[in-house]
């Protein structure tokens, strides 16, 4: 009985969408009513758990249980008892719930324009991945926002742009040109650490100091301790010293050489931070018009786009911009160079960080950090089972998923709760309630793209991919919508 039950929920989910014939939508619909007069006989176990959000704090026995790779690490709430999980359909089952699924979708109006149903932007793309950021925005566009943008690598934008009209498709730097920068800023440091060779040694009389012995200064030192300026006194400095007038020759043309290639250093860095700089200004003009920007999906991890990313979220945090963080960026803030804003991310309200199994293991334990409590950002651990978390309350996504694991369901996610965020910008305008229910919306969003797997998954079987899932989006929604509406 159950079988049925289940067959026919299923097949009234997807049957029930409003492009499907009526007689069809009509079987099914009688079919469903016949399971369910018979399921009386056989009630469905009621769920054990109240759908509020559970205190991580409360369980500190099973964080206890932890393996020690993982607390080396964030704590991994997927390791925690799986026994407090909600499903969708949980939240209209219970009373005592601390949130409101009403507030999740932003009501049409006729005085509805062009982005009042959510303006996002996705950055990420890069030479090697150009699907990542298309998946994200168009499950953005899929779940109902009216405009998004990618920012991507130059290099990605005709291909992204040929994946849909809809989508708005702006280069913001070019990796070939940021590679031969790089390429330039090494040649010239090589150069300099040959003339600065610890063991370049020089040997100077000590007349000065009253005696005839003699030191060995190195070059490296002298260069170190004094300045361009002071390259004149160092000169006048041996010239009283070394007699051998070749050898002083030698040494003022390193000197020389020296200073050249330290001016050439200089100028190159320079303008590596204004193309930085320009690249980071095409971004954050956005940031007004902007309800929710997703960072990292196919980002790569070149260090001069690191640089650009680093900041563009910094410039994001002072504009109280929602980010969501996904992907390669990810792996930046887990490098040691990042950590600062790694830490001032976590403490930061707006921000939402998306890791899969293995980011979460790269992901570091903040040393600023007395406990959970502390971080104020949201962290969707994604696996079998998602979990949301806010400091020390965690809410566990346990709605079933397809089984098919292809790539790009991560960037579906991340653009599915930029959507979602947009339209709790656009709900609460950032009030108390909003940031409460903010975490409602990322585990609705973790819902929805479990509900589209699933379905695209019965659809496709082993040919289900990324693409599939996107187009079971807008029906999960509408589901969802309708389940509030009949509450
Ligand atoms: N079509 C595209 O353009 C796609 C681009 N992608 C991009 O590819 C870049 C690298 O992403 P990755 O996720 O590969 O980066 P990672 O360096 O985090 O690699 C993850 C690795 O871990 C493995 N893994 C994942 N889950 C695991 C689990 N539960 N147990 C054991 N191993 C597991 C994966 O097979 C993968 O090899 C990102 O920029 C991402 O956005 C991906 O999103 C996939 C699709
Ligand atoms: N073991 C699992 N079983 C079932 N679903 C899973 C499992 N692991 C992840 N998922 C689901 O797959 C989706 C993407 O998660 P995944 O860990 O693959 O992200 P990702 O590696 O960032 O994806 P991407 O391929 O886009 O980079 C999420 O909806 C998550 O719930």
């Amino acid at each position: 009985m159950t079988l049925v039950l289940s067959y026919a929920v299923n097949s009234l989910h997807r049957y029930m969408h409003p492009k499907t014939p009526l007689s069809k939508r009509l079987a099914v619909g009688w079919l469903f009513l016949i399971s369910r007069a018979a399921a009386g006989f056989c009630p469905s176990p009621q769920p054990q758990q109240s759908t509020k959000f559970i205190s991580a704090s409360a369980k500190s026995s099973s964080h206890h249980r932890h393996s020690s790779n993982i607390s080396a690490s964030f704590k991994s709430y997927n390791q925690m008892s799986t026994a407090h999980t909600q499903k969708w359909a949980d939240v209209f089952t219970h009373q005592n719930s601390n949130y409101s699924p009403q507030y999740l979708f932003p009501p049409f109006s006729s005085r509805s324009h062009k982005g009042s149903h959510g303006r996002i932007a996705i950055l990420g793309g890069s030479n090697k991945y150009t699907g990542a950021p298309y998946y994200a925005a168009q499950a953005a566009l899929n779940c109902g926002v009216d405009l998004a943008t990618v920012f991507c690598a130059a290099e990605a934008s005709v291909p992204i742009k040929c994946y849909s009209p809809e989508l708005m498709v702006q280069g913001v730097y070019s990796i070939e040109r940021f590679d031969a920068l790089l390429e330039e800023e090494e040649a010239l440091l090589a150069e300099l650490e040959k003339y600065k060779h610890k063991n370049d040694l020089i040997t100077v009389d000590n007349f000065d100091n009253g005696d005839d012995t003699t030191s060995n200064i190195s070059l490296d030192k002298l260069l170190l301790e004094h300045d361009d300026s002071h390259n004149e006194l160092i000169q006048n400095e041996l010239l009283k010293n070394v007699d051998d007038t070749k050898k002083m020759d030698d040494i003022v043309n390193k000197l020389q050489k020296v200073k050249q290639l330290q001016e050439s250093l200089q100028e190159l860095q320079d303008r590596q931070m204004e193309i930085i700089s320009k690249s980071v200004r095409d971004v954050v003009s956005m940031f007004p018009t902007l309800h929710a920007l997703c960072v990292g999906p196919g980002l790569g991890r070149h260090p001069l786009v690191f640089k650009v990313v680093q900041q563009v979220l910094q410039r994001g945090m002072e504009s109280n911009l929602t980010l969501i963080l996904d992907a390669d960026v990810l792996f930046m803030l887990s490098l040691e160079e990042y950590r600062e804003l790694y830490e001032e991310l976590l403490k930061y309200e707006g921000c939402i960080m998306t890791p899969n199994v293995m980011e979460m293991k790269r992901l570091p334990s903040p040393s600023s950090f007395g406990s959970e409590n502390d971080k104020k950002n949201i962290i969707v651990e994604k696996g079998h089972v998602d979990a949301v978390s806010r400091g020390d309350v965690v809410m566990q996504c346990a709605e079933e998923g397809g089984l098919k694991r292809s790539g790009g369901i991560g960037d579906v996610l991340a653009g599915t709760i930029s959507a979602y965020m947009a339209w709790n910008q656009i709900i609460e305008r950032g009030n108390e309630g909003g940031k409460q229910q903010r975490a409602f919306a990322v585990w609705t969003a973790c819902c929805t793209v479990k509900r589209a797997t699933k379905l695209a998954f019965e659809n496709k079987r082993r040919a289900m991919s990324s693409r599939d899932v996107l187009d079971e989006i807008c029906g999960v929604i509408a589901h969802m919508e309708d389940d509030i509406e009949r509450r």
